[in-house]
């Protein structure tokens, strides 16, 4: 068993906000001031109808990379450098484990309020129903409720969080948290292969990991137009595998300064470059900039499972990513201290990666 102390993800913690879907429920018109954004960070509600397909995100054969087939290896190269966002298929996640994952999320949010509260974040945990980045009571809200889970290692769960009155909860979490790290291992052995390492270079840069679930819940909404489901941030991880719902779209990545939607494939996982890979990578590989917008009619749930390091690694460009064609681009920071930097903060797109770690005057 791990200690009580590494229970507890002392990373800081936002302030208590209310229940998107409990607002909705009670009036589905209402739209709080704090929820409407500013004029310039307003989304434009894409008509999937007529979305541009040329502008489509990477899809990569995962079956065929882990079997290390050339194309689909530069294909992988291609999508972290220019996209920092690809969908995987054929990743052999049985359609089953998917299912059930998604089941158990839709179970959590369908429990009464006061179901729900009783596994509510606690003290200066970050764990648990909630919210994320709320720093301030003025700063505009996500049309989103959350439930962040730390997964993996079993030793360091907390199950206090974990709804055990939903039957087959924490079963779907260990099926599914085995299956997204053995992809999530995968893919990182093949950008070390990228980087010019062995299979294992990247993990001996960044040590052991922790696997935590981010589950998202956004509401229908009577205006989608005003609002945004998760405000534009990038991931301040090594990488992320996001589930998100077949049928109602929602994800929209920045891409050469342009807004857009990650049209979702049955059963395919988004896979995108965290803040670390980005670090240790030099910059060669990008953390982009995402959000998520809502529907009108529809609720929509995502999972974000993401890969971290351990609270005391020190983060900072690799080695063998350094030289006289690119000179050292990030300085280096106590994991630890950038997550509570930026937990501390609203979202704000790559601005905390910019004012932290991003040496100012080299190129990018
Ligand atoms: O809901 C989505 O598609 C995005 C969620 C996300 O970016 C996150 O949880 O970090
Ligand atoms: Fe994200």
């Amino acid at each position: 068993m791990g200690s009580e102390d590494e229970k507890v993800s002392d990373w800081g913690k936002s302030l208590t906000v209310p229940s998107v879907q409990e607002l909705v429920r009670n009036d589905p018109h209402s739209l709080p001031e704090r929820y409407i954004q500013l004029h310039r960070d307003r989304p434009v509600v894409p008509d999937m109808a007529v979305a541009p397909s040329s502008f489509d995100i990477p899809i990569i054969d995962f079956a065929l990379l882990a079997k290390g087939d050339e194309d689909e290896t530069r294909k992988l190269d291609l999508a972290c450098k220019e996209w920092g966002f690809f969908q995987i298929i054929n990743h052999g996640v049985p359609e089953e484990v998917l299912l059930k994952m998604k089941a158990a999320i839709a179970a959590f949010f369908e429990l009464p309020l006061e179901e729900k509260n009783k596994y509510a974040q606690d003290g200066n945990d970050f764990q648990g129903y909630g919210q994320a980045y709320v720093a301030s009571e003025d700063q505009k809200l996500d049309w989103c409720d959350m439930v962040f889970l730390i997964t993996l290692p079993h030793e360091i769960r907390n199950l206090k969080y974990w709804a055990d009155t939903i039957p087959g909860f924490k079963d779907a979490i260990d099926r599914y948290s085995k299956e997204a790290q053995k992809v999530a291992e995968e893919l990182c052995a093949n950008i070390s292969l990228l980087m010019g390492m062995d299979k294992d270079g990247l993990q001996r840069s960044y040590g052991k990991t922790k696997q935590a679930m981010r589950m998202n819940y956004y509401p229908p909404c009577s205006r989608p137009d005003l609002v945004i489901g998760i405000n534009p941030h990038s991931d301040p991880d090594i990488i992320t595998l996001l589930l998100q719902d077949d049928e109602v779209p929602g994800l929209q990545i920045r891409h050469k300064d342009e807004w857009i939607l990650v049209k979702p494939i049955h059963n395919a996982i988004v896979v995108n470059v965290g803040d670390v890979l980005e670090i240790l990578s030099n910059g060669m590989y990008k953390s982009i900039e995402h959000r998520a917008i809502t529907n009108e009619s529809k609720a929509r749930l995502s999972l974000a499972t993401i890969m971290i390091p351990y609270d005391e690694l020190e983060i900072g460009p690799m080695e063998c990513a350094v030289d006289d064609h690119r000179p050292r681009m990030y300085a280096n920071m106590k994991y630890l201290d950038y997550l509570r930097y930026i937990f501390a903060r609203k979202m704000e797109g790559k601005a905390h990666l910019d004012n932290t770690l991003k040496i100012k005057s080299s190129f990018s």
